[in-house]
């Protein structure tokens, strides 16, 4: 996936004629190894290979626009009205990027009115725009310490028509969308709405999602907090798992299409025999699959620990003819609802240990919500923190139709057409899989999977 300069820039409302509160404080600033300056860029690529590929000048090789505080700024900060929505599943850090933005747009900006729209995108239709709640630094002091979202959230889809007029009718010049793939979708749709009707409305998203399957990003923020809850649960099923005869230990953890949550979580309890993610196929039944690799694991060692994404395997549902566990379709905001893996493998484990001779001891834990639904530990807290700083910033100089991120370690702005773009995934030829495979000794692939659909490479 080549990209260019020009995809990498971003929309702006127009030229900025305010000063900014900042203005003094960067007068003197110049690019370092640890601040970008007004008007330099992040470069996307950071290997001499990549960078070469382009055989460009580094003024034109592709660079985001570093996020921060401006000089000057597009809005009159004295009159303008901001509003929040939080959408989606949850995260930990909803509630830190809430109160980040409400203390710098009050605070810094002296901005003087902040809502919060209710329950997702749902709390713009017409029907509940009047349940929007005022946000001050007072009713956000203490939110960072508790896990979901003050103001609640939702899936399902809403017309960007009743959305955009619900921002004219409440008055809102800059709108800040946290939420997922589908949010940065959302915030997309309603940027196209405004832009139609030829508002002045800057829309600004903070990507969010426990799943971390958002591109253009280090990591999502609550993705550390989450799987650091995860490990607990690995280490509870290894101790239950190693204190029984045939012990079979299997943790599902969240991760739609992407299997960040059970890799880290696998690396981080370093207890795991076997990880399974959506991002690498693996076949149940002969010689080299799954379950002749489990009776190995168990006769050798005694017990197996496996962590399964929720996501993996689901080929082996329409494949085989297997029951669905809990069903297809969709969610309300169009998510394909998954065959329950945790479920299948438990089952089929169970079946073949015992045909085996081996009287399996099982150990199921899905974790589920408690997983997501903590608070934000202290490196989210600190990074939801400077996420909504560098939102605040970047709506104030009227950037809009773009996210902010953390890229290579720099804030930066993101356009949502490259945010939307794609999904980040788990590469199976990139080194965290080979950790993976270092720290659980599993063999590359488990039997022989008809056309392996390889994971796309190239930009996360
Ligand atoms: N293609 C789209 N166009 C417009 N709106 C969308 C689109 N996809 C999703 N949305 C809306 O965005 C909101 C959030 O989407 P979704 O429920 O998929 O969660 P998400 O933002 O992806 O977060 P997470 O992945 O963490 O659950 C929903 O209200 C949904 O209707
Ligand atoms: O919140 P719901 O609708 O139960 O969806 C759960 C999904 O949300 C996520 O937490 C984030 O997308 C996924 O990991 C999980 O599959
Ligand atoms: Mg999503």
């Amino acid at each position: 996936m080549t990209l260019h300069l020009d995809s990498l820039r971003v929309r702006r409302l127009g030229e900025c004629r305010y000063d900014s509160p900042f203005s003094e404080m960067l007068s003197t600033k110049q690019t370092s190894p640890h601040y970008v300056a007004e008007g330099d860029r992040v470069l996307l690529e950071d290997t001499v290979s990549m960078l070469a590929e382009h055989s460009l000048p580094s003024v034109q090789a592709p660079s985001f626009e570093a996020a921060g505080p401006r000089r000057k700024i597009y809005f009159d900060p004295a009159r303008v009205t901001a509003g929040i929505v939080t959408c989606g599943g949850l995260c930990p850090g909803l509630n830190n990027v809430i109160r980040g933005l409400v203390q710098e747009l009050a605070v810094h900006y002296q901005v003087k009115r902040i809502l919060g729209f209710r329950n997702g995108l749902q709390g713009l239709t017409a029907e509940n725009r009047d349940t929007a709640v005022e946000l001050t630094p007072e009713r956000v002091r203490e939110i960072h310490n508790v896990g979901g979202t003050i103001l609640g959230s939702s899936r399902g889809g809403q017309d960007a028509d009743e959305m955009v007029d619900t921002l004219v009718m409440r008055g809102i010049d800059i709108m800040f969308v946290i939420g997922g793939d589908g949010g940065m979708r959302a915030a997309t749709f309603l940027s196209e709405a405004i832009r139609a009707r030829g508002l002045d409305i800057a829309v600004i998203g903070v990507p969010k999602t426990i799943d971390n399957d958002l591109p253009f990003t280090d990591q999502s923020f609550g993705f550390q907090s989450a799987f650091a809850r995860a490990t607990d649960f690995i280490s509870a099923v290894a101790v239950e798992a190693s204190a029984s005869p045939n012990g079979v230990g299997i943790v599902k953890l969240m991760g739609r299409h992407s299997g960040f949550i059970a890799s880290y979580a696998a690396l981080a309890a370093n207890a795991a025999d076997i990880v399974l993610i959506p991002e690498v196929p693996f076949a149940l039944d002969g010689p080299d699959g799954l379950l002749a690799h489990i009776e190995n694991h168990v006769r050798a060692k005694g017990f197996v620990v496996i962590v399964v994404a929720e996501g993996a395997g689901q080929d082996l549902f329409d494949r085989h003819g297997l029951p669905q566990l809990n069903g297809r379709g969709t969610d309300a905001s169009g998510n394909l609802k998954l065959g329950n893996i945790g479920e299948l493998l438990k089952e089929s484990i169970s079946a073949h240990l015992t045909a085996a001779g081996l009287a399996p001891t099982m150990r199921y834990i899905d974790p589920s919500y408690a997983v997501r639904s903590v608070a934000a530990n202290a490196y989210d807290s600190v990074y939801c923190l400077r996420l909504a700083h560098a939102a605040v910033h970047a709506a104030m100089a009227g950037r809009t139709e773009a996210a902010v991120a953390r890229w290579r370690r720099r804030f930066v702005h993101v356009p949502f057409s490259l945010m939307t773009s794609r999904r980040n995934q788990v590469d199976p030829d990139g080194d965290l899989w080979m950790s993976v495979l270092e720290t659980t000794c599993q063999p590359a692939e488990f039997g022989w999977v008809p056309d392996r659909e390889r994971v796309p490479t190239g930009f996360c």
